[in-house]
């Protein structure tokens, strides 16, 4: 077996919120979760609602640090989360968010801007392009993230229900150029509630619950337990 791209080792992230003026309230999102993703390899991520998969998919991208474990990246790799809202910048045009994405995962100012030209095309956003982002409507939100990262060329592309918004035919679209990608042996860890997208798409797998993981390995084991569970 080869090296893994991103090792997770027990990593527990706990949110604290205030509940009231000298009240907080404490509550585990994930608890001593541990698997490997490796290089070429897509990843499925299933769970119920609020079993902690958008909190591990943002630790994966760097976005949350674990309050416990730790995640080890292989040296050099980039990643890029696709995930609604996150990100940008609302009072930015989806232009300048899409400069800013790119020079994040590495691209120099005119590389980005070049890159730009091809992002506006893919995420037929004619002239909202050029507005700022907190005009956009969600699924115009999710054209400019996912055209912005599946454009931009990273090594670990991290997916959050993207395509489960925007309409028909965009989504069509994206989903073709994600399985370009797959062909392509690029790496994506893939959230999803829908289990034939993760059956179809996932190599291996795992099962979240209440921030506890239930089963990890092959797809059709852990949908089995899954069912099961
Ligand atoms: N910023 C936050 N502050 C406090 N609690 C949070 C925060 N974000 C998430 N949580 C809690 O952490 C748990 C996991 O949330 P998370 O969004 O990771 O779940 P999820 O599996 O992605 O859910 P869904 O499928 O509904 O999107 C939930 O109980 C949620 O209420």
């Amino acid at each position: 077996m080869t090296l893994p791209i991103i090792n997770v080792n027990n990593v527990t992230i706990e949110y604290t919120s205030r509940v009231g003026f000298f009240k907080r309230f404490k509550h585990k999102a994930l608890d001593d979760v541990s698997f490997e993703v490796q290089p070429g390899e897509v990843f499925g991520i299933l769970g119920g609602n609020g079993s902690g998969k958008s909190t591990l998919l943002k630790v994966l991208g760097g976005i949350l640090h674990p309050d416990e474990g730790e995640i080890l990246v292989k040296p050099g790799v980039s990643r890029a989360l696709l995930s609604l809202g996150l990100g940008f910048n609302p009072e930015l045009t989806g232009e300048d968010n899409a400069i800013i994405s790119s020079m994040l995962n590495g691209y120099s100012k005119k590389q980005a801007q070049d890159l730009c030209k091809d992002i506006a095309e893919y995420s037929e956003l004619g002239h909202f392009f050029y507005q700022p982002v907190k005009t956009y409507s969600s699924g115009m939100k999710s054209r400019l993230a996912f055209s912005t990262a599946v454009l931009t060329e990273v090594d670990v592309l991290l997916v959050d229900e993207v395509l489960s918004v925007g309409d028909k035919k965009f989504k069509q679209k994206a989903q073709e150029t994600l399985s370009e990608k797959i062909k392509g042996h690029q790496t994506v860890v893939f959230v999803s509630h829908s289990e034939q997208q993760v059956r179809k798409l996932c190599d291996r797998s795992i099962w979240l619950k209440d921030g506890v993981l239930q089963a990890y390995g092959p797809t059709a084991e852990v949908i089995s337990k899954y069912n099961n569970g």
